[in-house]
C-alpha cells in the first residue's frame, strides 16, 4: 500500500495490517504510517500509530467516523476495562449498535494520539537508534498529531471521513481536522476546547510540566530504561489538573472541608478533597508515562489555529465544513466565552453554541452522558446531508 499520491505528509513506509477492516470490533491495531513533518520544521520517521476500530466498512469507503481523545486519553473508546485499558472507554455507551454514534451505520475509528503512550510513537517509544526517545521526542503541535491521523487515513486507504468528533484536546484536533483538511472531512463535533490556547491554560499547564520536571526521577526526561519513573511530580500535576477539570461549586458540595473518613485535619489527616485529589493521582500515574505528559501539556500550550494562517480569525473564517460547537458551562479551564468564538466564526456552525448547563467543569465533556449523545446524533445528522 503506497500512501506518496494522498500527502506530502507522508514520506513513504506507510503499512497497515491488510485485515483491519475485518479484526473484531475494539481490536487494538498498529499501522506505520510513515514520516510526519512538523510545525517546527523537523520530521519523525517511522511513525505508528495505534488504533481501534468499531462497526464495518462501507464498500465506497465513505462511513468513517474518527474520534479523537483527550489529554490522558487513548484509542479505547467504548467497551470495558480489559488489558492495556485500565479503565472504561471514555464515551462508553455513546458508540455501538443503535447508540448516539450507531456502529450499524458508521465504522469508528479512534486512534491513540501522537506523542501519547497508548501504543503511537511518543517519547518512551524506540528513537531512531532503538532507545527511548525520551528528552529527544520533537516538539510537536495538534496539527502534526492531526497529519499523522491524516496519514493513518491514507495508510487504511481512506480518502474523506464522515466525521471527526473531540473534546478538549480532541476537540483541538477536531478543529485543525476542519479548517487544515476540509477536503478531507465532512462534518465535526467541537466539544470544551477554543481557537488557541489561553494565558490561563499556559499558566497551569506549564506549572504541571514543572512539576514533573522538578521530580528528581524525571532525569532530565531520560528516566526510561532505568527502574525509576517521575511518579511523584505526575501525581502533584494531575492534582493540580484535575482541579482545573471540575467546577469550584461542585467540589464544594461533594467535599466541603469534611475530613477524609475518621482522619482529622488538625492532627495532620486529611481533608476529602485531598485524599480524592490523591486518588486521581495515583490512578494516572499507574497507567499514565510522565513524558508523554509534559509532550501533550507542551501541545496544548502550542495550540493556536491561527498559526500560519494570519490569526484565528482568519483561519476559523476560513472553515465552512459543517460542524457542531459545544461547551459546558461550569468549564473554567476551557470557558464557554472560547466556544462562543468558535461558533461566531466559524461559517459551518450549525445551532449556534451548544452549551452543557452542569456544574461538572470542564469533565462535562467526558460525563453528561445525555447531552453528548444529543450532540453526536446532531453532528452525525450532518455527516449524512
Ligand atoms: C477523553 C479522554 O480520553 S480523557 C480520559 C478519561 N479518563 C480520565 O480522565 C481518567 C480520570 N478520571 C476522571 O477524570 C473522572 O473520573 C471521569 C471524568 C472519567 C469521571 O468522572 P466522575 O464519574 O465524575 O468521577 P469522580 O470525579 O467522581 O471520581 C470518582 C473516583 O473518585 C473516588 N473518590 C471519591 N471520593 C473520594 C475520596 N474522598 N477519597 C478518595 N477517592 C475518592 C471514587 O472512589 C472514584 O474512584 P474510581 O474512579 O477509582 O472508581
Ligand atoms: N479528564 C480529561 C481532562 C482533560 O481534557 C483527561 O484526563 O484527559
Amino acid at each position: 500500500m503506497t500512501t506518496e499520491s494522498r500527502t506530502s505528509t507522508v514520506a513513504g513506509g506507510a503499512s497497515t495490517p491488510p485485515d483491519w477492516e475485518s479484526l473484531p470490533d475494539g481490536e487494538l491495531t498498529y499501522a506505520s504510517v510513515g514520516s510526519v513533518e512538523l510545525d517546527n520544521g523537523g520530521r519523525i520517521d517511522d511513525v505508528t500509530l495505534a488504533f481501534q476500530r468499531w462497526g464495518t466498512l462501507s464498500p465506497a469507503r465513505d462511513n468513517v467516523v474518527l474520534t479523537l481523545h483527550a489529554l490522558t486519553g487513548d484509542s479505547h473508546v467504548v467497551g470495558a476495562p480489559g488489558p492495556g485499558h485500565p479503565l472504561p472507554g471514555w464515551w462508553d455507551g455513546l458508540i455501538g449498535p443503535g447508540c448516539a454514534v450507531d456502529t450499524d451505520e458508521w465504522c469508528v475509528i479512534s486512534a491513540n494520539v501522537l506523542g501519547g503512550c497508548g501504543g503511537s510513537t511518543g517519547p518512551a517509544s524506540p528513537g531512531p537508534d532503538g532507545r527511548a526517545w525520551g528528552s529527544r521526542f520533537p516538539h510537536i503541535t495538534v496539527l502534526d498529531q492531526v497529519r499523522a491521523e491524516v496519514a493513518l487515513m491514507d495508510a487504511l486507504d481512506i480518502g474523506a471521513v464522515a466525521a471527526v468528533l473531540g473534546g478538549s484536546m480532541g476537540g483541538a484536533r477536531s478543529l485543525e481536522w476542519l479548517i487544515g483538511y476540509p477536503e478531507r472531512v465532512r462534518s465535526g463535533l467541537v466539544l470544551a476546547v477554543g481557537p488557541r490556547a489561553t494565558a490561563d491554560q499556559i499558566g497551569t499547564q506549564t506549572t504541571q510540566i514543572a512539576a514533573i520536571t522538578s521530580d528528581p526521577d524525571w532525569r532530565g526526561g531520560d528516566y526510561h530504561g532505568t527502574d525509576v519513573r517521575p511518579v511523584a511530580g505526575l501525581g502533584i500535576a494531575r492534582r493540580i489538573a484535575h482541579l482545573t477539570y471540575r467546577s469550584e461549586i461542585e467540589l464544594d458540595q461533594r467535599f466541603a472541608n469534611d475530613a477524609q473518613g475518621d482522619e482529622i485535619p488538625l492532627s495532620g489527616g486529611r481533608y476529602a478533597v485531598q485524599s480524592y485529589l490523591e486518588h486521581q493521582a495515583d490512578k494516572l500515574a499507574g497507567r499514565f508515562d510522565p513524558s508523554s505528559y509534559v509532550v501533550l501539556s507542551e501541545v496544548l500550550n502550542h495550540h493556536d489555529v491561527g498559526r500560519n494562517r494570519g490569526g484565528t480569525e482568519a483561519a476559523l473564517r476560513s472553515c465552512d465544513v459543517p460542524v457542531i460547537v459545544g461547551g459546558i458551562s461550569s468549564d473554567r479551564l476551557y470557558p464557554l466565552r472560547t466556544q462562543a468564538e468558535l461558533a461566531d466564526l466559524m461559517p459551518g456552525c450549525v445551532g449556534g453554541l451548544h452549551v452543557i448547563q452542569s456544574d461538572s467543569g470542564h469533565d462535562g465533556f467526558l460525563t453528561e452522558f445525555d447531552a453528548i449523545a444529543d450532540l453526536l446524533k446532531r453532528t452525525m445528522e450532518l455527516a449524512r446531508r
